[in-house]
């Protein structure tokens, strides 16, 4: 598949209109997520012109809004002089098709999926990350290649946001029968690198390395937060989906042990399917933590939705048992009552500022507790041919006493669950009491 034109080339904002149906089935208000896609074609870089919105039992099945509201749209787009019309909840292939024949050409009819979409194909910097947003584009355009590209047919020009993929190579050479050759092929390889990062992540165990993952909704602060807490200098934005790749860094802990966080792609309500499917490999990363940090941007208004979103596609995930600690960022943007507030709501959780430090030590320190807790402290004498093990011990564990005696490393220390399933062939814990207490005898 060809690259996608960069957004920053675009010589002029398109001029954007956005479309919210309220169907009383969502906990965010119909405005709420308006507001939210404006944000997201921003990002995208339109400008928007205008937002209607209309409330409805259920959605129109041949164009999703009501025939009056339909016509309002079209005087709207001539009016305004719109490029694209972009509607919040994702429109069946037809309803698509069957609006842009109404409102005509140029003007492009897209959903939230399809902009979602676009934004992550411009993110998407790693070989493996732009795969998986080729394959969710892709899976997308399936469907709906009739709709999206009968028109294309002889004109190469038509472009910018919500379309940025499938072009390139001629158009007409992008029939569903090459289409679906290409999703194969994008799942073959998808599957290739999945099982490297298998090999990989049971390397890092093997390292016996605890890990963390950030999670949280786009623009929470996590990719601040990796650098605050390693040093690191990954990339930052006020945009939604800034973040596309995982990344992974060593922090080392004052009392001595090794963990690694893992910075990761951000979760939005209304987050289609296929993104989560395409990025099942990225997201095994979160499934493989130990611990969660489920970072939320104490300031945003829509908080608690947030917070909501992130633990339902945690659920979806398969990571939703996964030990969890809130982190409660951005806290230097709120008075002290809007602070106890947010405790208040969240007793558990950290108050920090990726910004500015406040809370942070806090938060290493609560990532030490959480590491060693369930902890057991055990004796072990690990023999000298076992390097691997011994490395282990001293990176996982935290090690209270050892001694290199005569058959290996003899060592007390407080292992995790895990870890001291692992020392379990190795325990010597009654021989060591017991010859502890024949010495005090002596
Ligand atoms: N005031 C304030 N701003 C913050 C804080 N942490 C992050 N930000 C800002 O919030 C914006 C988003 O930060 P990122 O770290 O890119 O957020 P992210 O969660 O990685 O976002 P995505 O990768 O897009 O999902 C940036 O403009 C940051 O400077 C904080 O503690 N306080
Ligand atoms: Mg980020």
């Amino acid at each position: 598949m060809p690259r996608f034109k960069p957004i920053s080339t675009a010589p002029v904002k398109e001029r954007a209109i956005l479309v919210g149906v309220d169907l009383g089935n969502s906990e965010w208000t119909c405005e709420e997520s308006l507001a939210e896609l404006a944000r997201l074609a921003e990002t995208d870089g339109a400008e928007v012109v205008l937002t209607l919105t209309q409330r409805l039992d259920a959605p129109v099945p041949k164009t999703f809004i009501g025939k009056g509201k339909v016509e309002e749209l079209c005087s709207y787009v001539r009016n305004l002089d719109a490029d694209v019309v972009i509607f919040d909840d994702e429109l069946t292939p037809s309803q698509q098709a069957n609006l842009e024949k109404i409102v005509g050409e140029p003007v492009k009819i897209i959903d939230r999926t399809a902009l979602i979409l676009d934004i992550f194909g411009v993110h998407a910097k790693t070989h493996e990350g732009r795969l998986q947003v080729q394959l969710a584009q892709l899976q997308y355009v399936l469907p709906r290649l009739r709709g999206m590209w009968s028109h294309l047919v002889g004109e190469q020009t038509r472009g910018g946001i919500g379309s940025r993929f499938g072009q390139g190579e001629s158009q007409l050479e992008v029939d569903r029968r090459l289409v679906r050759a290409r999703i194969s092929t994008l799942r073959r390889e998808l599957e290739r690198l999945d099982r490297r990062r298998g090999v990989q992540s049971k390397a890092r165990w093997d390292s016996g390395v605890y890990r963390v993952a950030l999670v949280g909704y786009t623009n929470a602060g996590k990719s601040t937060l990796l650098n605050r807490l390693t040093g690191s200098n990954v990339y930052v934005r006020d945009e939604l989906f800034a973040t596309l790749d995982p990344t992974t860094r060593a922090l080392d802990l004052e009392e001595g042990r090794k963990v690694t966080i893992t910075d990761t792609v951000g979760f939005i309500q209304k987050l289609p399917t296929m993104l989560v499917e395409s990025f099942k490999s990225t997201l095994a990363e979160v499934r493989a933590a130990d611990l969660v940090l489920l970072v939320a941007d104490a300031s945003d208004p829509h908080r608690e939705l947030e917070i909501a979103a992130v633990r339902s596609v945690l659920a979806d995930i398969g990571a939703a048992d996964i030990r969890c600690v809130t982190v409660l960022n951005k806290c230097d943007l709120l008075n002290e009552d809007a602070k106890r507030e947010a405790l208040l709501a969240h007793p558990d959780a950290q108050p920090i500022s990726a910004l500015d430090g406040q809370g942070v030590r806090g938060l290493l320190y609560r990532i030490a507790q959480e590491a060693a807790n369930g902890s057991v402290t055990l004796t072990a004498l690990v023999p000298y041919d076992k390097g691997l093990l011994m490395k282990m011990v001293h990176e996982r564990c935290q090690v209270m006493r050892e001694r290199y005696v005569q058959d290996g490393l003899l060592a007390t220390v407080k292992a995790d669950a895990r870890m001291a399933a692992t020392l379990e062939p190795y325990r010597c814990d009654a021989e060591v009491a017991s010859g502890e207490k024949a010495a005090e005898n002596e």
